[in-house]
């Protein structure tokens, strides 16, 4: 796996200050309050279980898989609920957890879903944003690390659903995506 990486674009220790760092700022907004983190299946996963430990403070859990990519490289443009939540979120207080702001259709989609529902708040926190590849305006509350514009694997992010795992982020090797 890791000699189809051609360089490292967030390192694992890069990774960990920021998630400590987004940790407290949230704690420290928070205060008081019982949010919920929704996390977004399945890209977030592993920026979720590391966020939620680094917030040390009463919270909720919960999921939610929406998917606009398939194997592509490329958003397609149309957003599916895979999975809603399971639970009523009227007057709550809700961090949508997201591994990475690309187009912003994704993100789209869920804030105008969620926005029907009458939650007290709704605030944006993501791991990695690129903003070069925007296509809709979406204000992200919560950043970690602003990319360039490529396509990343690792810490969550996917290549036709491998490379998860890598515990950093990188950019694969041309001839990956050419073998396929
Ligand atoms: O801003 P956008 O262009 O919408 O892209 C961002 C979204 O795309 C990826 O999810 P994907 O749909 O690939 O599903 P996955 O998380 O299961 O990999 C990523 O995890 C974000 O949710
Ligand atoms: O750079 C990316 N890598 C993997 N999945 C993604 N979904 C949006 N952008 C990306
Ligand atoms: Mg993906």
């Amino acid at each position: 796996m890791r000699e189809n990486i051609e360089k490292t674009i967030v390192s694992t220790e890069e990774i960990q200050k920021t998630v400590a760092r987004l940790g407290q700022e949230l704690q420290t907004d928070y205060q008081g309050k019982v949010p919920i983190f929704i996390c977004i299946l399945k890209g977030a996963v592993l920026f979720m279980t590391d966020l939620i430990r680094a917030y040390d403070a009463p919270a909720e859990i919960e999921f939610m898989d929406v998917s606009s990519y398939g194997d592509a490289l490329e958003s397609s443009g149309e957003v599916r609920i895979l999975k809603d939540l399971d639970i009523p979120v009227k007057g709550r207080d809700l961090v949508i957890v997201e591994d990475i702001i690309d187009t912003g259709r994704t993100l789209e989609a869920l804030i105008k879903l969620l926005q029907t529902r009458e939650a007290a708040s709704i605030k944006i926190c993501s791991f990695l944003n690129k903003p070069a590849r925007r296509l809709i305006n979406v204000h992200v509350d919560y950043t970690g690390v602003t990319v360039p514009d490529e396509f990343l694997v690792g810490y969550g992010l996917d290549y036709k659903n491998q490379y998860r795992n890598l515990p950093f982020v990188g950019v694969l090797k041309p001839e990956v995506y050419e073998q396929n």
